[in-house]
């Protein structure tokens, strides 16, 4: 790499490292929504039927996305634990680096829980929020929600306009509906959100919120991505083309030509009050969908230039955590 080099500047700025990275994404969602079927079908490209529903583990495969090499290490956290033992769920929440949320539109129950999971997750991961007087806690940990079985449209209890205002309220990175049964590509735009998000989250931490509430925002529908996909972008113009939007940064993709604008958009935040945080959180979580939230601005830079993702993933082992999840 030349010294001078755009890159060699990005190392000083410590935004860019040779090192291969390592994502840890947990999968959390209700029994049955079909969790493990989809991180295999990310995995293998296969779609699989039956999984045992009692076992619980982290899959790990290696794949280049955005040019950049990285490995997931995936956590397939089993739905019927989730009921039953919440100290592993919430030792294991503080373990990922990013979570995918997932719902079967066929199941409004599963839907309901997402509110639940989500909350579990920001208890375990708020952090203080910079600059202030403790009051306030940041999430800085992407949150894809998604819904899955689309290719069940006859047994629908979840519209998507309902997937869509959740995601939204529950202040989720973005949201998909997704059949892992019909489409390996709507299953790796998934996972390349999840990267594409903890990137940016996790470069420009600093960056993320000032302290204007956001005004309507419209979800974006990526029509080019397959499935359905929204971003929360509230000042965006867009055609037909394929966009990210990340924070305040708007990627667009449009016949192999990258480009990246800086126009401020709007997303949202959850953030507790402080009685809130002091109310057993157990008590707080709840599965009716509401949750108190308190919308905010993000704000980001643009992160690096997008391409398309490529498909070669590789499952490399297979391990369970049950029971050892205190030692992440
Ligand atoms: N129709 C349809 N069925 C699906 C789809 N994805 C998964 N399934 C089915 O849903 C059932 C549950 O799938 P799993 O992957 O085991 O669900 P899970 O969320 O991992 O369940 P637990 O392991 O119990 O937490 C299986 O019968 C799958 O074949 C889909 O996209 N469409």
């Amino acid at each position: 790499m030349n010294a001078t080099s755009p890159k060699s500047s990005l190392v000083k700025l410590g935004l860019h490292t040779n090192k291969q990275k390592t994502l840890k994404v947990m999968v959390l969602g209700q029994s049955g929504v079909g969790k493990t079927a989809m991180v295999v079908r990310f995995i293998t490209r296969r779609f699989i039927g039956e999984y045992d529903p009692n076992l619980e583990k982290i899959y790990t495969c290696q794949t280049t996305l955005d040019k950049e090499q990285i490995q997931f290490d995936i956590l397939d956290a089993t739905g019927q634990l989730q009921e039953l033992d919440g100290v592993s769920l919430e030792s294991n929440i503080r373990w990922a680096d990013a979570f995918i949320l997932m719902y079967s539109i066929t199941d409004k129950c599963s839907f309901d829980e997402c509110s639940r999971l989500k909350f579990l997750i920001n208890y375990n991961k708020r952090r203080r929020k910079l600059g202030s007087a403790s009051k306030e806690y940041a999430l800085d940990i992407p949150v894809i929600l998604v819904g899955n079985k689309t290719d069940q449209p006859g047994d629908r209890m979840v519209s998507l306009e309902e997937g869509q205002r959740r995601f939204r309220e529950l202040s989720c990175a973005c949201f998909h509906e997704i059949s892992v049964r019909e489409s390996v590509d709507q299953v790796q735009n998934v996972f390349r959100d999840v990267f594409r998000f903890w990137r940016v989250f996790s470069k420009f931490p600093k960056l993320k919120r000032s302290t204007s509430d956001v005004a309507n925002t419209d979800g974006i529908l990526t029509p080019d991505l397959g499935s359905c996909s929204f971003y929360d972008a509230s000042s965006l113009g867009v055609g037909r083309h394929s966009f990210l939007v990340i924070g305040s940064a708007c990627l667009e993709e449009s016949n192999g030509d990258h480009t990246e604008s800086t126009d401020e958009i709007a997303s949202s935040s959850l953030s507790s009050s402080r009685s809130d945080i002091d109310a057993p959180f157990r008590s707080r979580a709840s599965t009716d969908g509401t949750l108190l939230s308190r919308p905010r601005r993000w704000r980001y830079p643009p992160p690096g230039c997008l391409l398309p993702h490529t498909n070669r993933v590789e499952r490399r082992m297979s391990i369970s955590t049950r029971g050892s999840n205190a030692s992440y």
